[in-house]
């Protein structure tokens, strides 16, 4: 991680823990939004119009906070609009790092090595974790915003004078609902996942478990009544968010997270409606397996060998 602009050798793939073993994710540093005239957004500051081919993603196929981004780009039609590059999907002790794996990319804009370069060049004196998504403004040449519930909500409506495509994923009449399930998506699968991986004491795992486990019972028990996503026939950014934590369960969590009640493929409803989503147009060239549990089976503190295995046979 970076300590006032300097990257700290000793990095730990492992996060802060509370007193109880409990994993704790870290907060995100750059909040500054897209508008369609550049006016400010919720946080941060202005300055940021949405232009055709002025701004450009950084992501990670293994992080689901990045594939969140990914998705709601190809699904709002804005891929000629906003770059992409993919991050090699194995952390290495200088954290995220360019090309070296089929299918990642070298850095277009500036020939980085590392994605922790980015961060310096936005802000010399930064602190924190250099962490996917990143949203680049090449204009500025600086970090518009790497927290990807507010890139997953800018790309919604911030484009839309440009290219008016695909489902509105944050329609006013379902708002409160849907934050208050992503909320629970949130705690209890997206982050809940990682706090049974992560977790350092058994009491600790057994809780991240249980949360797992009723929350998919839960929505396996929503999603029978025969509706197509959460909210009904409507796509909404709550069926992105929970579908990047299902479409990783089978092959990483399931193993790597010791969220083994059941694989995925063993609840009906939750398997059709990741097949549902799969299906859509372009989706499934958002998800990439290799890359997947390439990424999660190098995290060395919970895989020391690094043998990545072979199945799942299919999803
Ligand atoms: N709040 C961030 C979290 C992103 C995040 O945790 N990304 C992980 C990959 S899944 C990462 O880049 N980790 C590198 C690190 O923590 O140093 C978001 O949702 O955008």
């Amino acid at each position: 991680m970076l300590v006032n602009g300097i990257w700290q050798e000793n990095w730990q793939p492992v996060q802060a823990k509370d007193d109880e073993g409990r994993f704790i994710r870290q907060t995100s540093t750059f909040r500054h939004w897209i508008t369609p005239d550049g006016t400010p957004g919720p946080t941060g500051r202005g300055g940021f119009k949405a232009e055709p081919g002025r701004y450009h993603l950084y992501v990670a196929y293994i992080c689901p906070w990045a594939s969140r981004v990914l998705m709601a780009r190809r699904l709002k039609g804005l891929e000629a609009l906003i770059g992409v590059t993919v991050v090699n999907p194995r952390l290495t002790d200088q954290g995220w790092q360019f090309g070296g794996f089929p299918g990642a990319d070298e850095d277009p804009h500036h020939g980085a090595r590392y994605l922790h370069e980015l961060y310096t060049r936005a802000d010399p004196e930064v602190c924190g974790r250099a962490t996917v998504p990143v949203l680049w403004d090449t204009h500025t040449d600086t970090l518009v915003n790497n927290e990807s519930a507010d890139i997953l909500r800018m790309l919604n409506g911030a484009f839309s004078h440009l290219v008016d495509r695909g489902p509105d994923l944050y329609p006013d009449h379902l708002a409160a609902e849907i934050d208050a399930l992503n909320n629970v998506i949130y705690t209890e699968l997206n982050n809940g996942v990682y706090q049974a991986g992560f977790a350092s004491s058994q009491p600790a795992y057994e809780e991240a478990y249980g949360k797992v486990f009723a929350r998919l019972d839960a929505l396996e028990a929503r999603l029978g009544d025969g509706r197509s996503y959460l909210f009904g026939e409507a796509l909404t950014e709550s069926d992105i968010r929970l579908f990047v934590t299902l479409v990783r369960f089978d092959a990483a969590y399931h193993g790597l997270f010791k969220c083994n009640r059941n694989t995925l493929s063993d609840m009906p409803a939750l398997h059709a409606y990741l097949h549902r989503l799969l299906a859509l147009e372009g989706i499934a060239e958002t998800v990439n397996l290799e890359h997947i549990k390439a990424g999660y089976y190098s995290i060395k503190a919970l895989n020391p060998t690094g043998i990545v295995p072979v199945g799942p046979a299919a999803l």
